[in-house]
C-alpha cells in the first residue's frame, strides 16, 4: 500500500496525531534538527533562548504533544494556545517569526517522520500550523493592547519554611492582574533566559504585592537559586498571568481541593478568593506531604479553617489521592488538583473512577509542571 493510499480516509487530526506518534521516540534529535535548522536561518531567534538549551528542547516537543492532544476539544486547545502565544510575548516573540518557526518544524519533521510523511500529512500540518500559530499571534497582538510583555519585580521578603521550601514576596513595577489559581513564569538573574511557572500563592492583595511557594529540587537551576540565592532586593522577571483552574464562583457546587506539597500554593490562594465572595459553599482541602515537616503551611490553613465555617482541612502524610478517595463520593464536587504531575494523574484516575465527570475535574497543564 502506497502512502498516499494509506492516508486516504484520514482527518486532518489523525495524521498529525500519527506524525507525533512516528516522531516521538525520535523527538531529541528532531527537536535538535529543529532548532539547528531555525538558528542558521534565522539567527536572530538565538537571543530568544537560553544558553543552555537542554530542557528548552522538550519543551517544543512536550507543547506540540499537548496541542496533538487537544486536537478534539477545541475550547481546550484555544486556551491552551492563547496561554503559549502571551506567554512568548516575554521571549521578545514577534508575528513574523511565527513563519520562520513553521518552516524549521516542517523541515524537521519532514526528516524525521519518514514513511508517515506524505503530501497528505505535509497538507495537514500546513493547516494545522497556520491555525496555531494565527492563535497565538492573535492572543499576543490583544495582550500587547493592555500588558507589558513581562514585568519587573523585586523580592521583598523571603522566608524558609523547611530546609528546601520558601515562600518569596515580590513588589511588581507596574500593576499585575491576575486570578487566583493562576501561575505565571519567573526568570531570575542568575539563568537569563531560563523561566519557570510557579503558582501565585495568595489572592490579589490591596499592597499589589505577589507571593510564591518554591522547592530547591535537585539540579532545579531556578528553584535552586530562588531559594538558596535571593535575597530581598534582587530583582526577577515575571511572564503574564496563565492557566484556568480558577474557581468558577457562578457555579454552586461545592468544592474538593487537593494540594500536594507546593501545588498547596494555589489552593490556599483559592480559599482566600472563595472567602473574599462571601460563599456559602463548603470547601475540602486535602494538603500532603512526604512527611509531617513538610507540610509547612499547615498553620495558616488552620487559621483559615478557624476563621471559615465552610472551609475544612485534611492534611495528609503520604499517599494523597488515595486518602481522598477514601472520604468520598466526591461525585457531586467541583475538584481541583496542584501537586507533582504523577500525583495529579493519580488523583484525576482515581475521582473519575469514583464517579466525578471529567468536566468537574480542574488541573495546571502538566507539561509546564515538570519539576525544575
Ligand atoms: N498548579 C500546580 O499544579 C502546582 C504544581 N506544583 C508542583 O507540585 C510539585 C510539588 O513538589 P513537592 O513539594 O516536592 O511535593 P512532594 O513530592 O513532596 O509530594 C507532595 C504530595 O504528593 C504526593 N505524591 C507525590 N508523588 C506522588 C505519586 N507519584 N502518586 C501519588 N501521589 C504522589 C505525596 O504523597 C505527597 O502527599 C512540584 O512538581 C511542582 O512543580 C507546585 C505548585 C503548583
Amino acid at each position: 500500500m502506497t502512502n498516499a493510499q494509506r492516508d486516504e480516509g484520514l482527518g486532518d487530526a489523525a495524521l498529525i496525531r500519527r506524525t507525533l506518534e512516528y516522531v516521538s521516540p525520535v523527538a531529541d534529535e528532531a527537536t535538535g534538527y529543529f532548532y539547528a535548522l531555525l538558528f542558521l536561518h534565522h539567527p536572530h531567534t538565538r537571543d530568544m533562548f537560553p544558553v543552555a538549551m537542554d530542557t528548552q528542547r522538550d519543551r517544543l516537543f512536550k507543547a506540540l504533544l499537548a496541542a496533538g492532544l487537544l486536537l478534539e476539544e477545541p475550547d481546550r486547545l484555544t486556551a491552551f494556545l492563547r496561554d503559549l502565544g502571551r506567554g512568548h510575548r516575554k521571549y521578545g516573540t514577534r508575528s513574523p517569526d511565527y513563519p520562520a518557526v513553521g518552516q524549521c518544524l516542517l523541515a524537521a519533521l519532514a526528516r524525521y517522520a519518514g514513511e508517515v510523511w506524505s503530501p497528505r500529512t505535509e497538507a495537514a500540518w500546513v493547516r494545522a500550523y497556520a491555525a496555531i500559530s494565527q492563535t497565538m499571534i492573535d492572543a499576543a497582538e490583544e495582550d500587547a493592547l493592555r500588558n507589558p510583555p513581562w514585568w519587573l519585580a523585586e523580592i521583598v521578603s523571603h522566608e524558609a519554611r523547611t530546609t528546601d521550601v520558601a515562600v518569596l514576596i515580590v513588589r511588581p513595577e507596574q500593576p499585575y492582574a491576575f486570578t487566583p489559581g493562576q501561575y505565571t513564569a519567573i526568570e531570575t538573574p542568575w539563568w537569563p533566559r531560563v523561566w519557570r511557572h510557579y503558582s501565585f500563592a495568595t489572592a490579589p492583595r490591596a499592597d499589589g504585592l505577589l507571593s510564591f511557594h518554591v522547592r530547591a529540587v535537585p539540579a532545579g537551576w531556578v528553584s535552586t537559586s530562588l531559594v538558596r540565592r535571593a535575597r530581598p532586593g534582587d530583582v526577577v522577571r515575571l511572564g503574564p498571568p496563565l492557566g484556568s483552574m480558577t474557581v468558577d464562583h457562578t457555579a454552586a457546587s461545592d468544592l474538593l481541593c487537593l494540594g500536594g506539597g507546593t501545588g498547596i500554593a494555589p489552593i490556599r490562594a483559592m480559599v482566600e478568593d472563595v472567602a473574599r465572595h462571601g460563599s456559602h459553599r463548603e470547601m475540602q482541602v486535602f494538603y500532603g506531604a512526604r512527611r509531617e515537616d513538610d507540610l509547612y503551611d499547615l498553620e495558616n490553613l488552620r487559621r483559615f479553617e478557624r476563621a471559615y465555617s465552610w472551609l475544612t482541612v485534611h492534611p495528609v502524610v503520604g499517599a494523597l489521592p488515595e486518602a481522598v478517595s477514601r472520604r468520598g463520593p466526591w461525585t457531586e464536587y467541583d475538584a481541583y488538583l496542584a501537586g507533582p504531575p504523577p500525583m495529579v494523574r493519580s488523583g484525576v484516575r482515581i475521582l473519575t473512577e469514583g464517579g466525578v465527570p471529567a468536566g468537574a475535574i480542574r488541573h495546571d497543564d502538566l507539561e509546564h509542571l515538570v519539576r525544575d
